[in-house]
């Protein structure tokens, strides 16, 4: 079990740079990139290994230990995605997930302690999400994304400041099509931090990706 101890000030760190990657999402070796992102900096890691060539069974198992194994050696909070018996198996940090997932009350029964993280696209879903347990939420499209199949109509930044207008103090997230050109303005209008895929996946250089982004982000805390 990882030693991570998870209150709201260690959750909100976590979430300031919140990287998300499948092996089906960048174009050089997964496990280059992730080193390469957390040489960067990341703080916190989801692994989504999901969509068109995605890998199964036993080879999306070996990435996912590969992964963790690589998240911990480095003290990078390790999270699955959707997939919460893998997230058991493997010892993960913590589980996402959304709407059309195992359902967040029964999720938060089954992983006890671990880190629980919920989608919301609007007030109604973050606040059922806080009801089951939730320990942060990702709130999003807030820009368009090529990267989710299934993605909604990107939202616009404002659906964050209405989130926090109405009282909700719970860790935020912001997600979908987020670089280090609006990563600044996803935290100015009261996200805690920004989940990008694409920006460091597919960088040159993921490490300065990163860098980049974090600039950004603690920019926007200024
Ligand atoms: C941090 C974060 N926020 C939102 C999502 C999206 O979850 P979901 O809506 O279940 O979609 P999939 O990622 O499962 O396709 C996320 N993964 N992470
Ligand atoms: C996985 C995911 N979930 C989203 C949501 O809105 O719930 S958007 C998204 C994809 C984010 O990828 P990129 O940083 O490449 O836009
Ligand atoms: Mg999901």
């Amino acid at each position: 079990m990882s030693d991570l101890v998870w209150n709201e000030t260690a959750i909100r760190r976590a979430m300031q740079l919140y990287f998300i990657m499948g092996s089906n999402n960048c174009s050089k070796a997964p496990l280059h990139v992730l080193n390469e992102a957390i040489e960067g900096g990341i703080t916190m890691f989801q692994f989504r290994e999901k969509g068109s060539g995605a890998l199964k069974g036993d080879g999306k198992t070996k990435l996912a230990y590969q992964m963790r194994e690589m998240c911990r050696r480095h003290g990078v909070p390790f999270i699955v995605n959707d997939d919460v018996d893998l997230a058991l198996a493997i010892d993960a940090d913590g589980v996402h997930v959304g709407q059309k997932d195992e359902a967040a009350a029964a999720v938060r029964l089954r992983i006890g302690s671990r880190l629980l993280g919920v989608s919301a696209y609007n007030r109604e879903e973050a606040e059922a999400a806080i009801r089951c347990g939730a320990d942060y939420v990702g709130v999003g499209p807030l820009f368009a994304t090529k990267t989710k199949e299934d993605a909604k109509a990107a939202s616009g930044l404002h659906v964050l400041a209405e989130l926090r207008e109405a009282g909700i103090t719970i860790p935020i997230v912001g997600i979908g099509g987020i670089t280090a050109a609006n990563a600044g303005e996803v935290i100015r209008f009261g996200a805690d931090g920004v989940s990008v895929i694409t920006a460091i996946s597919l960088a040159e250089q993921p490490a300065a990706a990163v860098r980049e982004l974090r600039q950004a982000v603690l920019a926007g805390k200024s």
